[in-house]
């Protein structure tokens, strides 16, 4: 079964609550949160205040993608503020190996990403160590940017590593989501899909959320 992960980033900051209680109403599990540092990326977003914040009323598996330099600096700050599931970039971690592994220690689900110019077989020997990796389906710092084709291949060499080493992980597709690709989307083979524009900026949250469910059992 597919899963929709709303990307907080294109909520409407002036009530977010609002929008989360919408995303309920329409029984999302998994709320995706955007970090950025401002280095890794050339864009700030939000930081762990706001997630320990939306943590007190909301229920949803919170899914942190950090766009954020050395990670491994912050990551007991963002276990605190109550992710459930943390995943750092490859290019931003000096020593990955000691990263994942800080993750798994914290108890949290370990996810792994990668840049649109980095190959997928840089990451493939990590994947014995992680729960989701995520394909960047855009460059990371902004949300609202075009969809790549070519993440589809991507999401299909993971797919054959995957079953073919027989790993428990599961892939994760964040970037340029609509509902006019989503079907070729969920055809190449992934497990969690994250969506910010087309969900929060496209008339109703919840018709929006229900298009999105549609298309995933067609
Ligand atoms: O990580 C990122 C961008 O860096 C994403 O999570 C975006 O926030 C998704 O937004 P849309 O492309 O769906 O508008
Ligand atoms: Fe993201």
């Amino acid at each position: 079964m597919v899963e929709l992960a709303p990307s907080l980033l294109s909520s409407n900051f002036s009530n977010i609550q609002a929008d989360l209680d919408k995303l309920k109403d329409a029984n999302i599990k998994y709320l995706h949160l955007d970090i950025m540092d401002g280095i890794f990326v050339p864009n700030i977003s939000f930081g762990f205040g706001l997630i320990k914040s939306i943590r007190k009323n909301n229920d949803f598996i919170f899914d942190t993608h950090l766009m954020i330099d050395e990670p491994i600096r912050y990551l007991e700050e963002f276990k605190d503020s109550g992710s459930d599931i943390i995943t750092v970039h490859y290019e931003a971690c000096s020593d990955l190996n000691k990263t994942l592994e800080k993750i798994r220690k914290l108890g949290l689900k370990v996810g792994l990403t990668f840049k649109p110019k980095t190959k997928v077989e840089c990451i493939l020997p990590y994947l014995k160590k992680v729960d989701v990796c995520l394909v960047m389906s855009v460059e990371p710092g902004f949300g609202g940017q075009s969809f790549m084709e070519d993440s589809l291949d991507k999401v299909r060499n993971i797919k054959k590593y995957i079953d073919e080493n027989e790993l428990n992980c599961l892939i994760e597709i964040d970037g340029g989501i609509k509902t006019h690709n989503l079907k070729r989307v969920i055809d190449s083979g992934v497990d969690l899909v994250v969506s910010g524009s087309d969900i929060f900026s496209n008339g109703e949250i919840k018709d929006q959320v229900f298009k999105y469910y549609k298309i995933f059992n067609s």
